[in-house]
């Protein structure tokens, strides 16, 4: 049997996305660590399962390149979104978000920031806006949780850390129970960051959506920006905006990149 599926990326945060509203597709952490593999894959940062819901329009069931099912994934909320079309209410394991496209891209609600230590979560009690921690010369960083895990280190210059050394070290640092992303944020001007992150389980990758969104929030918390910021990855720019409602909204660009089908045989799941 063939199953389709779709090629999509956020600034080139890419991903395999099959929708089974329709037809159920079986997703085990090993056929879907095989599809996102770039060598012997399909190739990908994460592939996306849309399922029925019974709480919002679709399920956004998001897998990790290793195969881990996560709670959250902003560039891919997009993607979805896109795919969709006009206003969706999105079920994911982080909570019920919000898509809706316009003219200047697609917008997602990505639901309220949560910063309580063991809300993140942490291994022990900290405050999460200044953490006592550091590795090497990352130190004090932010913790946000936006769906996800995140770890917010403002430093002079992004281009300046080892990330692809310190990423690893840092997300599987015991004080991260549940592993962290990890994120490296310069601010620029007085609304605008720059961001390079390694994804949990991804390492680092061209943009992250909820890497974004916790690196903004993390600077709205520490006043050193506005409630709108405008956050330059290495794939290209995102606006995050907390609103006085507490919600998070993030717009930026989807695409897709190509449609194409698998045998299930070359992929058991
Ligand atoms: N690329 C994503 C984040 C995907 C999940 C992340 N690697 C995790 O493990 O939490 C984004 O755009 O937010």
């Amino acid at each position: 049997m063939r199953i389709p599926f779709r090629k999509m990326h956020g600034l080139g945060n890419d991903f395999v996305v099959i929708d089974a509203r329709e037809r159920a597709v079986e997703m085990s952490a090993r056929r879907a660590a095989a599809l996102a593999d770039r060598h012997t894959g399909i190739g990908c940062d994460q592939l996306i399962l849309l399922e029925p819901s019974e709480t919002a329009d679709v399920r956004m069931r998001i897998f990790n390149p290793d195969g881990g099912e996560v709670e959250a994934c902003g560039n891919a909320s997009r993607a979805v979104g896109l795919y969709l079309g006009g206003d969706k209410r999105i079920e994911t394991l982080g909570g019920i978000i919000a898509a809706s496209t316009s003219d200047t891209g697609i917008s997602v609600a990505m639901g309220r920031p949560r910063f309580g230590w063991d809300e993140i979560p942490l291994a022990y009690p900290m405050d999460t806006l200044t953490m006592p921690v550091g590795w090497e010369d990352l130190v004090e960083p932010v913790a946000v949780n936006v769906g996800n895990p995140h770890v917010i280190f403002f430093v002079p210059d992004t281009h300046s850390v080892d990330l692809a050394r310190l990423g690893p070290l840092i997300e599987n640092d015991p004080l991260f129970p549940r592993r962290i992303n990890v994120n490296v944020a310069t601010l620029t001007g007085p609304d605008a960051l720059d961001l390079r992150v390694w994804e949990r389980a991804a390492g680092l990758t061209r943009a992250c959506g909820t890497g974004a969104c916790a690196s903004a929030i993390a600077a709205m918390r520490r006043k050193l920006t506005g409630r709108r910021v405008t956050v330059t990855l290495p794939g290209g720019p995102l606006v995050i905006e907390w609103t006085d409602a507490d919600e998070i909204i993030m717009t930026g660009p989807a695409t897709t990149s190509f449609e194409g089908s698998f045998g299930t045989s070359d992929y058991p799941a």
